[in-house]
């Protein structure tokens, strides 16, 4: 999200407030809430190592832990760059199959298509919300009365639009959106591979930049040997001094699930060049099963289309009563 689009959207949110200045209603103190975890992914293209170890990765671990929990496919977010409708619609069933293969659980987590979820009346009511894009996320969030949003560190700013805003939405209406909390993994910016002082995207035009996890063996291997690093041979941990080398360590320890000190500690006496096949193969082996997984899933069109129906139906329930409220709150119902 562009940084200009941010402010636009806080200079708008402003704008709104000023409109709604009246009397305030005392703050009340938060109350301990049912914790809700609520995430979301844009459905355009394949997810590659960031969204899995920045997001996935902790998704799939907190539906274990929690008892409501949600991820949202965020299509209305995809459609900011234009579109091709054919294409969208595969990717959102693509997206499905991913988040599947990767370990989402239907059964554990609510997992469903953001535009099929929007109350019928809160299409009609299109607001500033459908137009700018961190507002949009932000009623994503709260829709749910959220708690807790796993994302990577690039959304830290809309998070602290949303807080914003349920804050002030608490003060002048009385305590009702919890104010939500972004939990953040240790590997919440993975770096580029070309330029380790960019996060890796899906968005970015070098090819070699960004591992996705449907990459073939040779396609990771050679995005690893091509991976930029400096010309000292040792590999150690350094963020600050030695980024790219720093960031193939940290995405060795994150797919290997072991301590970054231990993986430091295992490449003594190897150079960057031997470990950058080193880091290339603990990727291979671990995204091995998600690929297998995805292939298959892609094959169960129906199934994929189901798991969204049933996840956008039950979002939408959880929604209703929400939006209902917030309307009789603010004097519209
Ligand atoms: N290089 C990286 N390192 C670490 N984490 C990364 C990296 N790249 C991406 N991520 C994380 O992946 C998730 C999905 O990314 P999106 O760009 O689709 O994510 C986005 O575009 C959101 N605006 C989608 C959204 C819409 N509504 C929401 C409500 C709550 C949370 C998220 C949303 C994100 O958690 C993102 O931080």
């Amino acid at each position: 999200m562009a940084l200009h689009s941010m402010r636009k959207a806080r200079e708008c949110w402003n704008f709104i407030r000023a409109l709604h200045q009246g009397p305030d209603a005392a703050p009340v103190p938060q109350k301990d809430a049912v914790k809700r975890i609520f995430s979301g992914i844009q459905p355009t293209g394949i997810p590659h190592l960031g969204n899995y170890l920045g997001a996935i990765e902790s998704w799939v671990k907190l539906q274990d832990e929690h008892d409501s929990v949600l991820y949202s496919i965020v299509d209305l977010h995809s459609i900011t760059v234009p579109q091709d409708p054919a294409i969208l619609r595969q990717s959102i069933l693509d997206m499905t199959a991913a988040l599947l293969a990767c370990g989402i659980n239907p059964e554990k987590s609510i997992l469903f298509q953001q535009s099929q979820a929007k109350t019928a009346k809160e299409k009609q009511n299109g607001t500033v919300g459908l137009l700018t894009y961190p507002v949009l996320q932000a009623a994503d969030i709260l829709l749910y009365k959220s708690t807790h949003v796993p994302v990577g560190e690039d959304q830290v700013q809309h998070m602290e639009l949303t807080q914003d805003l349920a804050q002030s939405f608490n003060k002048k209406y009385g305590e009702f959106f919890p104010v939500p909390k972004a939990i953040l993994t240790s590997m919440k910016k993975v770096k580029s591979l070309r330029d380790p002082s960019a996060k890796m995207s899906k968005s970015d035009p070098d090819k070699l930049a960004t591992v996705r996890i449907t990459d073939s063996p040779e396609e990771i291997v050679q995005k690893f040997r091509k991976a930029l690093t400096d010309f000292t041979s040792e590999v150690t941990y350094e963020p600050a001094s030695r980024g790219g080398v720093s960031n193939l360590v940290a995405i060795h320890a994150a797919v290997a699930g072991l301590p970054v000190e231990e993986v430091v500690r295992r490449s003594a006496g190897m150079d960057t060049a031997r470990y950058k096949l080193v880091v290339a193969e603990a990727v291979i082996e671990k995204f091995a099963p998600i690929k297998r997984e995805i292939e298959k899933l892609k094959m169960n069109k129906d199934h994929l289309e189901k798991v969204l129906q049933i996840g956008s139906a039950k979002a939408k329930e959880l929604a209703y009563p929400v939006c209902q409220e917030a309307k009789k709150l603010v004097g519209f119902l």
